[in-house]
């Protein structure tokens, strides 16, 4: 971007910085490689003129819609292929380049449930032979794919799923069936038009036995044709508050027939003759479901980043009020209350980052584990995956909700982005596990940890902490951040106890584990939330500090500053908590607030190069409000003008409409 274009506001903000901007960006992708490597395939992308539209897609009817993000998704493939063809599935890492969607379509890609939940599945769970069959047709888009596992009746409650499939020796098939309307396949994204095969959940029975939900591959369309396959039936589910291109589809069977040998066989096998294999655990099965809530907190740290570098950006450009009378108004990032909105987003994305690298370092340890056997580690994941799924797209929701609303009124614009951004981190909220329930897991887990800790068992790492608080005593306050992650962990700790109290407290004689747990489950969401915490101010903390050493000292001061305002933040926020299970004082409170507000002043004249270290381009960002240049009104005028409203001066309405209905008036 050429300095000149650059408004005032953004240029004087740059020259503010007082560390390398370059530095952070390489830090953030991974090294120098992976920057140039990321800005090699968005440059190709984002400057290829079949990309561009030249009416906004949100003019466009939901039909155009759909159509126009599949032919710009298929070119992004083509690209994509030349720049992914060395690699394969094993040796996938998550990686930045796949932001790079965001610069082809607003919302959601129909393919997303393809590469996100289609080849996983293929790959973590088929046998050798079926992967080896399957997983290159899926990689190179030969087939398409996405991941059935939602009804109309039952999303959460995955062994309630009604689909039936029945295994046939006679013939080696099995035979799917939607007994009823609430069993029909309900969300899937990219099911509707756009995958001709899916991941099917359904239940097994064979020899008149039932026995849970497995995965089955399934062809659902012909391949040359698309028509849906006699037996199947198959649409689109209609509009929604975001995931407008996604495409998400409805399915149902009747008497659908498939090989035996396409029920997904790593895990559980059925034999010729109908004899069922039972699998080592039979919560493999959900193993993609664990795999996409790790990955999530890429999408989140990212999503989070665009919001952050929008809201920065026009906070820095937009004027408004005077502070003192007869002086020019100010930028409204120069409002404390604009930097308490923005700052601590900001900070979220880093942290985000940065605990999703150490999960998904967990996850790929753990799961190589199970390969070699050995399943000890797999419900710490679980619960791990769990709350952090839950906590961190909740967070990020509010936090974009923020960003909106640090915009004002041009942030309720569709041009400003930030209600697409919204309506793609909302969604996060409820889809792979909805928020309560997989907190509630989380609390299965507490609730095991606690009976660790009374029975004086070595807990497992990420539990570990509890034994050291298991006394009723209030912890020592003090205000460090060594001293805030010990106080969060006393939370956690306090409240672990209190929901395990209150269990057994509703276990009056005739209650059920059941009831009395459904009665506490308040407070053991509450427990499980003051455990995430715990976990993301402690790793976030140990990993920013490692990193700050790895890099210059200017930026590593910028990266302890935005991990302390993170653990400052949430100390305020949760002073209540800290009062309770610490000894803090509200003179520390004060102490606390006063750190936070330094810190404040503190990030402020880096603000502009932080966003920038994000380092994502114009058309990923896809904001009037946002982009490197700053031309916010321009922009906004520039948009406004592509309504097809403004195509012309009068609009036929008013004949048909208005004007009658004037003249009535004078009647
Ligand atoms: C080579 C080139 C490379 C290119 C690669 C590009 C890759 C691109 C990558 C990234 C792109 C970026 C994309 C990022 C975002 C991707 C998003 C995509 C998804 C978006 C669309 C959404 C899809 C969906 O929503 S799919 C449907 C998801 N559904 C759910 O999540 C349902 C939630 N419900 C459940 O999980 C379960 O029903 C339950 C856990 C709530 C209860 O299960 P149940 O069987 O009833 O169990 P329960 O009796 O309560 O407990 C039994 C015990 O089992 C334990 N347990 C439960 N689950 C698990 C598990 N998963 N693992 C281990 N253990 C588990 C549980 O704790 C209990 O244990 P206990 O000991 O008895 O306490
Ligand atoms: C945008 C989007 C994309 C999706 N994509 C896919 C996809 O590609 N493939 C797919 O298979 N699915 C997909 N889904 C479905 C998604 O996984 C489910 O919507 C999700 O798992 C929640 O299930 P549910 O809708 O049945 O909600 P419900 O389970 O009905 O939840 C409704 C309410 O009941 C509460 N509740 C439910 N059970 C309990 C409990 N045990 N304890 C306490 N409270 C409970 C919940 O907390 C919630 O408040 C998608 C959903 C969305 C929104």
């Amino acid at each position: 971007m050429a300095e000149h274009n650059v408004c005032v506001e953004l240029v004087r903000e740059r020259q503010k910085c007082t560390f390398e901007v370059q530095e952070l960006i390489h830090l953030i992708d991974g090294g120098i490689t992976a920057t140039e490597e990321r800005r090699e395939v968005e440059n190709v992308v984002c400057t290829d003129p079949r990309i561009k539209d030249v009416v906004p897609e949100e003019y466009l009817s939901h039909k155009e819609r759909y159509e126009n993000a599949i032919r710009k998704n298929c070119i992004l493939q083509e690209i994509l292929k030349k720049y992914t063809e060395k690699r394969t599935w094993d040796n996938f890492r998550p990686s930045n380049k796949y932001r790079i969607s965001s610069g082809v379509v607003k919302d959601i890609s129909p393919f997303m449930l393809h590469t996100g939940m289609f080849i996983p599945t293929l790959v973590n769970q088929s046998d050798d032979e079926q992967k080896a069959k399957w997983v290159p047709k899926a990689m190179s888009m030969e087939i398409i794919g996405t991941y059935a596992q939602t009804e109309l009746g039952h999303g959460s409650f995955i062994r309630g799923l009604e689909t039936t499939a029945t295994y046939d020796p006679n013939t080696e098939e099995f035979v799917l069936n939607t007994p009823n309307l609430t069993s029909y396949k309900w969300w899937p994204g990219g099911l509707a038009h756009t995958a001709n095969h899916c991941i099917v959940v359904a239940q097994l029975y064979s020899k008149g036995q039932h026995y849970g939900v497995h995965p089955f591959f399934v062809q659902i369309r012909d391949i040359e044709t698309h028509v849906p396959l006699p037996g199947i039936k198959v649409g689109e589910i209609g509009p929604k508050l975001g995931f407008q291109t996604a495409n998400n589809g409805f399915l149902g069977f009747e008497n659908f027939r498939i090989p035996r040998r396409n029920m997904l066989m790593k895990n559980a096998q059925v034999l010729k003759d109908g004899t069922y294999i039972k699998s080592k655990n039979d919560k493999l099965t959900y193993g993609t479901m664990v795999f996409v809530r790790v990955i999530i907190l890429f999408d989140l740290a990212f999503e989070l980043s665009r919001a952050a570098t929008i809201a920065v950006r026009y906070s820095a450009v937009r004027h408004q009020s005077q502070l003192k009378a007869n002086e020019p108004e100010l930028q409204i990032i120069d409002y404390v209350t604009q930097q308490h909105k923005l700052f601590i987003g900001v900070s979220t994305s880093h942290v985000f980052r940065v605990v999703g690298l150490w999960l998904w370092n967990t996850y790929v340890k753990v799961n190589a584990d199970i390969g070699k056997g050995n399943m000890d580690q797999l419900p710490e994941l679980h619960a791990l995956a769990c709350c952090l799924k839950a906590v961190c797209s909740r967070d990020a929701a509010a936090r974009v909700e923020e960003f909106r609303l640090a915009c004002g009124g041009h942030g309720f614009m569709t041009s400003s982005n930030l209600p697409i951004i919204n309506g793609i981190v909302s969604a996060s909220i409820t889809y792979e596990g909805e928020f309560s329930v997989l907190m509630l897991q989380t609390a299965r887990f507490l609730m095991k940890a606690w009976n660790g800790v009374l029975a004086r068992k070595t807990l497992t790492p990420t539990v570990s902490y509890l034994s050291k608080f298991s006394n009723s005593d209030r912890v020592q306050w003090a205000n460090t951040t060594a001293g805030i992650i010990s106080g969060f962990q006393a939370a956690a700790a306090g409240k672990t106890k209190e929901a395990y109290a209150a269990i057994q407290s509703y276990l009056k004689p005739g209650t059920d584990y059941e009831d009395a747990w459904n009665s506490a489950s308040v407070q053991l969401v509450s427990a499980s939330e003051a455990h995430c915490r715990a976990i993301l101010c402690e790793i976030s903390w140990s990993e920013m500090q490692r990193l700050s050493k790895t890099v210059s000292p200017n930026l590593g001061k910028v990266l302890l500053e935005l991990a302390e305002l993170y653990l400052t933040y949430w100390s305020l926020e949760k002073r209540g908590d800290l009062l309770m299970y610490t000894t803090i004082s509200t003179a520390d409170i004060a102490k606390l607030q006063a750190r936070y507000e330094e810190l404040l002043a503190l990030i402020r004249p880096n603000a502009v190069g932080i966003v920038d270290g994000f380092d994502i381009r114009d058309e990923i960002l896809n904001s009037t409000l946002g982009a490197y240049d700053g031309r916010v009104y321009e922009r906004l005028m520039e948009e406004a003008k592509k309504s097809p409203l403004n195509a012309e001066p009068v609009n036929e309405s008013f004949h048909k409409y208005i004007k009658p209905l004037m003249l009535k008036a004078k009647l």
